[in-house]
């Protein structure tokens, strides 16, 4: 699979952990930054990540902060994306099952260094469920039109 990664500078360590661990899976990664753990604005890479999901030049996309909100929010401006905050493989599996989140944000001062990957792996491996979430993944489209 081709996904998207993006982080600022709180989320810099685990994205190398997740670039690393993706690419032994065999994934293609296209890392939109940041660098190094160098302050910086988290918009300036995640837009620019949200974008290559969104044109469908990624099919997934991981986004990565301190908190993972801010992160979350600019992913989700991007039409057609869907970012699930995810803290524990709970929400990453919903995020695919109810949401088909076709984007996680994670927060790295918030989630133990031992559950990242197990994050990324669920909401990997899990499908949307479809049914009556199909209903609602629409409605956010069409009613939230302004
Ligand atoms: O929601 C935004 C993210 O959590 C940022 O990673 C966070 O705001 C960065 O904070 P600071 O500039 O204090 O490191």
């Amino acid at each position: 699979m081709k996904i998207a990664i993006a982080s600022d500078h709180a989320g810099y360590h685990y994205k190398t952990i997740i670039v690393e661990h993706l690419e032994k899976l065999g994934h293609e990664v296209v890392d939109f930054g940041t660098d190094s753990a160098e302050a910086c604005d988290y918009p300036d890479f995640i837009i620019p990540a949200a974008k290559a999901v969104a044109a469908g030049q990624c099919e997934r996309g991981i986004v990565l902060g301190g908190s993972g909100n801010g992160e979350a929010i600019a992913a989700n401006r991007i039409h057609g994306i869907r970012c699930a905050l995810t803290w524990n493989v709970e929400t990453a599996k919903l995020g695919r099952q109810h949401n088909k989140a076709n984007m996680i944000s994670i927060g790295e001062r918030m989630t133990a260094e031992e559950d990242v990957l197990k994050i990324v792996d669920a909401w990997l491996a899990t499908e949307f469920e479809g049914g009556r979430h199909e209903r609602r993944i629409e409605k956010i489209d069409t009613l939230s039109q302004n």
